[in-house]
């Protein structure tokens, strides 16, 4: 089966009784909020940046929402003791067939095909749980659908600072996930089997068959990829499935599983065309970023790679972000059109500090440029600054 998934349509997260998060997202991540729906308990919050959409979930009163099991529209109550990204939403064509091919194949569907109407039109949808924590989909059809985000929300209207911030983002790049150890694998063969996602191998170095193992500097991760069926390579959203390998148990994915109270997103890459502008202005309005350790700039031939690249070696490591050039030979491998750009391909990124106050869910800005995979050095790097942070934290 060969599912028409393609970019999600939002990514949901979930706060426990007096948390909130969407001021947060709204105020200094500039996230725009587009539409709103409110119950005695519950407010449901949908922000956009270029077609990013976080639908935020807050609890407004103690005790569970979940009395009445639809209080979450589109969405089911994970009932998280901390915020939690749970749920990623996909458009597909045929919600009933698909929800169908999805049960037979052992699926549990949480809410069955389910028809909204409003002013706007109508959509289908249905949600089902997936193998990895918490992590449900929410499939849904809003092609007879014209209004501003779903029925059932009001629309907010635009306010007129959303442009011209200097905040350049467009669009999901990918979704990371932390599994428990062994389950990687099986998180990516259901993936593949029910939702038709093809594999994306990160690194040159890869091998298919036993994915891309980091090793060695105190890091012990396993990483499996894929894409959605839909989009090109440089386009569509990527999933990432990390795992420790670590025998020591103390590592930023082990630590994700014990504070999250299990599996789940750990993080999601935000793809900007401008992420130097993009970060200064960010972090003007107060977000904080990793700090890669000083030596990433300093170590073998970096700066080189980094001016060979077209950036300013002392301008990223003021900000912190980090660089990655495609090695030759990179593009045949993931079937990129090899016309498609004579220059050197190469990306860059830059991470936040967790969101919420466990040491758990976090963002990543990434600006491709040509380059569709992931970076070893950034992720070394990654690794050890959110371990030095850590450290700090104890
Ligand atoms: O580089 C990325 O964005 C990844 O998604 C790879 C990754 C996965 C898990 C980590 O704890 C750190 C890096």
């Amino acid at each position: 089966m060969a599912a028409s998934l393609s970019r999600p349509c939002f990514i949901s997260l979930h706060l426990p009784y007096r948390q909130g998060w969407a001021q947060h997202l709204a105020n200094t991540f500039r996230f725009q909020p587009v539409a709103v729906r409110e119950t005695p308990r519950v407010r449901q919050l949908a922000l956009r940046r270029g077609s990013a959409v976080f639908l935020v979930n807050e609890r407004l009163a103690p005790g569970s929402a979940s009395t009445s099991s639809r209080e979450f529209l589109y969405d089911v109550d994970p009932q998280p003791a901390l915020g939690t990204a749970s749920n990623v939403c996909f458009e597909v064509d045929d919600v009933l067939g698909f929800c169908k091919r999805l049960q037979s194949q052992g699926c549990s569907l949480l809410v069955p095909p389910t028809e909204l109407r409003d002013d706007g039109g109508s959509v289908t949808y249905g949600v089902v749980s997936s193998v990895v924590g918490n992590i449900s989909h929410t499939l849904l059809d809003r092609s007879r659908y014209q209004g501003p985000f779903l029925p059932g929300f009001q629309p907010i209207q635009r306010a007129p600072s959303a442009t011209g911030d200097g905040i350049e983002i467009t669009h999901f790049d990918h979704i990371t996930y932390v599994c428990p150890r062994g389950g990687a694998r099986a998180a990516l063969d259901w993936y593949q089997r029910c939702f038709g996602f093809h594999r994306f191998l990160l690194n040159p170095q890869e091998s298919p068959a036993e994915g891309y193992v980091l090793g060695g500097q105190g890091v012990g991760m396993l990483l499996l990829a894929l894409q959605s069926a839909q989009g090109t390579p440089a386009h569509g959203c990527k999933l990432v499935f990390a795992e420790s390998l670590s025998r020591d148990g103390t590592n930023q994915v082990d630590t994700f599983l014990e504070q999250h109270g299990g599996a789940g997103i750990q993080h999601v890459g935000l793809c900007t065309t401008d992420i130097v502008t993009t970060t200064r202005a960010l972090q003007q309005q107060g977000v904080r970023f990793f700090t890669p350790p000083a030596t990433y700039y300093s170590q073998g031939g970096k700066a080189e790679e980094i001016r060979g690249a077209g950036q300013d070696p002392h301008m990223l490591a003021e900000l912190g972000i980090l660089l990655d050039t495609t090695p030759p030979g990179d593009k045949g491998r993931r079937g990129t059109d090899a016309t498609e750009s004579p220059s050197q391909e190469y990306l860059m990124q830059i991470f936040t500090h967790p969101i919420f106050s466990e040491e758990t869910f976090f963002l990543e800005l990434i600006d491709r440029r040509g380059a569709p995979g992931f970076g070893e050095g950034n992720i070394r790097a990654l690794w050890k600054a959110v371990q030095v942070y850590m450290d700090q934290q104890q």
